[in-house]
Formats: C-alpha cells, structure tokens, sequence
C-alpha cells in the first residue's frame, strides 16, 4: 500500500470557523504563505460562497501559493460550487470539496431531505464539479453518526462521478479511534470502486481524540489524506493538530512507516503566526508547539537532559523549528540582523519602505526594552501590516493612573481618519477607563466579548500581547495590540479591532 500521506490544512476553512478566530484577506495570504513553506499538500483555503470576503480570500491566496492545491468548500449546490470554482481561477493546482450530510439526524431536521434526494444530490454535485476540475473531494457530513449501508452507497455513487477523494468526517467529535478506523476500513472493503478515491480522515476534538482517531483512520483504515489545521484550530473544540500527526510519524517512523512532504522546522514558525494573527494562545503545555513542550524545570529531569538530551526528550526542538537565538536582538542590532530574524520568522514584507517602517519600530522598542524576542518581532510588524492597510482609528498617546482605593481614569488622545480627538474617562480598572474614554468620542457601538493578555516573552519587561474581541452588527473581529504597557497593549487591541469592524460594516454603517 502506498506510504505517502496526505497533509490536508484547513486551518483557512475549518480554523476559521472557531468563534472569534476570522482572519483578513492579508492576514489569511501570509499564512498560506507560512503553509506553503511548512509544504502542506492543500491549503482549504475557505468557504468561497461564504461571503465576498471568503471568495477574494481564496482568490488572492489561489493568487500568491503555487506549490500547494488550493481548495474550497462548498455545499452541494450549483450556486456553492461555481462560486468555488471561480474563486480558484488562478490556482496552478486546484480542488473543491463538496459536501453533504448523510446521518439520519441532519438529513432529517437540519436538510429536510430523504436520503434518496441526498444521495441524488450528492451525484448531482459531483457532476456538475466536474465542470470546473478533475479534483474533488466529497464529505459525507457526520459520517461517523451515518448508516453504513446508506454511507456505502453513496460514497459508491460520488466514486462513480468522479470524486477523486473520499474524506470521512466525525464532525462533531464523536468516534472513538478503534471503531473510526474499522468503519472506514470496512467502508473500503464493502465500496467496490474504493480503490478509485484516496480516502481521508478529518476529525473534531469534542472528546480530546481527533489526533487520535485521525491516526487510527490511517493506521486501521488506510486513509491516506489527514485533515488537520495547525495547533488544532478549529470549530468547538477545534480540530487534529496538524503538528502533531506530523510529529507522531516523524517520531515514531518505525511503527507509522508513513512518509509525508512537511519540512518539520517550519511548525513553530506557523504556529506562532496563526496564533498571533487569531489571537488564541497556545497553551504552554501543548505538544510540539508549546512554549513548555521542550522546558525541563525538575532537577533529575535537567540532570539527564545535561547528560544526554533524549533521556527526557524524544524530538529535538530545532527539528520543529525552535530556534534557540543565537542573535539576540536589542537597541544597538542593525537592519541586516533585523531583516535576517524576519527572514527566519517567515515574515515577508512586501517593500523596502515597510520594512525600513517596520525597523524604526524595532528600533523604539528596543529603547524601551532590554531583549526583543521573536514574539515581540511578530506583534511589531502585524503592528506595521495593519498601519499599511489604512488606518481608521490611530493612537496617539495614552496617561492612566490607577491608585488604591481611588478611581482609575485615563486620558487618550487618538485619531479618527487623521483627526485628533481627546478623551477623559474613569473605569472599574484602567483598561476600562481607556475603553470609557475612547468610547465616549468614537461611539462605534461595539461590544466587548473577550479580552486576554499574554507575557509575549519571559521576564516582567516581557511585552504584553492584548487580545480584544469586538463584536458588531454580528460581526466578530479579534484586534491585538502589544507593548511592554499592558494598558497601551490594550489601546491597541482595541483600536485594531474598531478599524476591523470599521473596514467590515462601514458600508452597513458609515458613523461607525
Ligand atoms: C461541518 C462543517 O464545517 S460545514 C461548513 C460550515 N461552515 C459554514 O457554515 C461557514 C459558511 N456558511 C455561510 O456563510 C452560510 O451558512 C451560507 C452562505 C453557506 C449559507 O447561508 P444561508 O443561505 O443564509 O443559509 P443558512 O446558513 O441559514 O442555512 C444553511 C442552508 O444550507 C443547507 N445546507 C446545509 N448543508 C448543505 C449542503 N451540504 N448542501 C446543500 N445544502 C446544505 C441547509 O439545509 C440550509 O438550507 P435552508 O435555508 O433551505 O434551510
Ligand atoms: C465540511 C466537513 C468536512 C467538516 O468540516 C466536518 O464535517 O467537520
Ligand atoms: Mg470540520
């Protein structure tokens, strides 16, 4: 049986559909650019009937990746699918990846359809693919909940289309590894044109197993695909971790003997993006990418780790791209060792002048702070991304005092399409004083639905990285800010996040 093993991301389609993660059009082309390098075999690049700004999403990143298949999602419908295919146009390698539900639940209350006019719908929506593309997928949706008579005849009939992949979603988390693998090895042996699709395992974590049961599809299965997304982002509680597969076959090769195309010292650099750019840290105890994955704090632990690394190890960090720094960037580094860590970070700046922009930044925040860290480099220069895309709303400067026993308050001066406004306000705290205040000039109406701030890097002169998410006219953006003030960080989530909303529903609203 072939060993070469699919590596599906969809953290663009099925990340994207966690509550608050949604990404910008730019935001979403640099990390598809950040999966191309990781060489991801296809990139599911999102929803193209979704909205506009899914189609131009899938459009530009169709655009800027050559080496990956970008994909898209879309309902088995002729309106879903074309649009798909448009937004794919200028993909050198393309795949849609249609979709419908085959469990008596959904096919009952949520479609409204007998599973005769699924299955008819399902080989109408192969067909008519097949206009656009040789490559498609097909998903049976809650497959792990379906009947496996009803699944077998019209996984069958899609192969019989044409669906070059058959992927077997548990959609809702619900398998457990040893049975998902048996039903979609079953499935294999009962479909007699299986050997037609390469089949594919795309599992939620509702029970903390997608990793597990996405292993299992492959090992007991034979699926040949993975669907995953990088540090497990996605839906509920989100999806297989794509570092993780990854990491399992590198490690343990000898039982997997499963090869896969991913350069392995990309996965931090990835992860450390998609996580800035949503705004959903990563746990310090996260496998592979998290910042204790490889820390060793016990004495006997760092006692073997001194004599030899694997006692307490069984992956090397640099193998997963952990750099330890050898350059350690400060106020006297100059632009070649700025532009070479940006190079290493897999940060692309599109001209000279953003980064000579982004370098003076660099270089007033290393005034004000001894050690710049890769963290700090990443929320610089999103920093300086967002300024490129024009600004609405800017900050200009920011007092605050907060006493015990008094009321906080804050003065912010800030503009708004270049115009300076200045605002006083109290708060419970000084973070809310700063959201009085700007409120009371700004008035956009937008509901504050999570705020949380990470250390970036070690130590109290660590930037704080401020997440806000804002929500409008149900919209929900996430805006970040940084800065070694973790009440300036917070000025600044919160300006990102109104220019979001702003460039989202100014049309819906134009006061906002
Ligand atoms: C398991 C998954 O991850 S599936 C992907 C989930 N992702 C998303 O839903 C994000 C993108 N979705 C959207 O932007 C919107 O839901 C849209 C544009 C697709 C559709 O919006 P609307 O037309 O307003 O429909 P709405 O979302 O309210 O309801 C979904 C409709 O699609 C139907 N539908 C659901 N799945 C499918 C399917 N696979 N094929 C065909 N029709 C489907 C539903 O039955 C419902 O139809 P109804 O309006 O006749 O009751
Ligand atoms: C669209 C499908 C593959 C999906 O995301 C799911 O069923 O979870
Ligand atoms: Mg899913």
């Amino acid at each position: 049986m072939n060993n070469r093993l699919i590596i599906f991301d969809t953290t663009l389609r099925d990340g994207e559909q966690s509550p608050g993660a949604s990404m910008t059009r730019e935001e979403k082309v640099r990390i598809a650019r950040q999966l191309e390098k990781l060489r991801v075999d296809v990139i599911e690049a999102g929803f193209a009937a979704a909205s506009q700004g899914d189609f131009e999403a899938i459009r530009a990143i169709a655009t800027a990746v050559r080496e990956p298949v970008v994909c898209s999602l879309a309902r088995a419908n002729d309106r879903d699918l074309s649009r798909a295919a448009e937004a794919l146009e200028p993909a050198a390698r393309k795949r849609i990846h249609t979709f419908i539900a085959t469990s008596p639940l959904h096919m009952q209350v949520k479609l409204r359809m007998s599973p005769e006019q699924v299955l008819e719908q399902a080989k109408l929506a192969i067909r008519f693919a097949r206009n656009f593309t040789d490559d498609i997928e097909f998903s049976p949706e809650d497959g792990s909940r379906s009947e496996e008579d009803f699944l077998c005849r019209v996984l069958e009939n899609v192969i019989a289309e044409g669906a070059t992949t058959i992927n077997f979603p548990d959609t809702v988390g619900y398998a457990v590894p040893e049975l998902y693998g048996e039903t979609i090895r079953r499935l294999r042996e009962r479909i007699p044109n299986s050997d037609k699709a390469v089949w594919s395992v795309h599992c939620h974590n509702d029970l903390g197993l997608a990793v597990a049961n996405s292993l299992a599809g492959v090992m007991i299965g034979g699926a040949r695909q993975v669907e995953c997304t990088i540090n497990g982002l996605g839906e509920r509680a989100g999806n297989t971790a794509l570092e993780e597969v990854v990491m399992a076959l590198r490690t343990r090769g000898g039982y997997f003997n499963l090869e896969c195309g991913i350069d392995t010292t990309q996965i931090v650099p990835a992860s450390k993006m998609v996580s800035q750019i949503t705004g959903f840290a990563v746990q310090p105890n996260k496998a592979v990418v998290g910042a204790n994955a490889f820390a060793h704090a016990s004495g006997i632990h760092q006692d073997g780790i001194l004599k030899a690394r694997e006692t307490y190890e069984i992956m090397r960090a640099e193998d997963v791209g952990w750099t330890a720094n050898k350059i350690v960037l400060g106020k006297l580094s100059g632009r070649n060792a700025f532009k070479q860590r940006l190079q290493e970070l897999g940060i692309e700046l599109d001209s000279e002048a953003e980064i000579n922009a982004a370098f003076t930044r660099f270089k007033e925040l290393a005034d004000r702070k001894a050690e710049i860290f890769d963290e700090d480099i990443m929320a610089l220069v999103s920093g300086e991304e967002a300024a490129a895309g024009g600004e609405h709303y800017r900050l200009v400067s920011l007092a605050q005092r907060s006493e015990t026993g008094e009321l906080p308050f804050a003065t912010v001066v800030f503009s708004i399409d270049g115009v300076e406004h200045s605002a006083v306000a109290t708060g419970d705290g000084p973070v809310d004083a700063m959201v009085n205040a700007i409120e009371s000039k700004a008035q956009s109406g937008a509901e504050l639905v999570l705020f949380s701030i990470n250390g970036i890097s070690p130590g109290t002169q660590s930037q704080g990285e401020v997440t806000m998410r804002l929500a409008h006219s149900g919209r929900i953006v996430n805006g970040v800010g940084a800065d070694p003030d973790i009440v300036v960080a917070s000025a600044k989530a919160y300006l990102a996040g109104l220019n979001k909303l702003h460039s989202k529903i100014e049309k819906l609203n134009p006061q906002v």
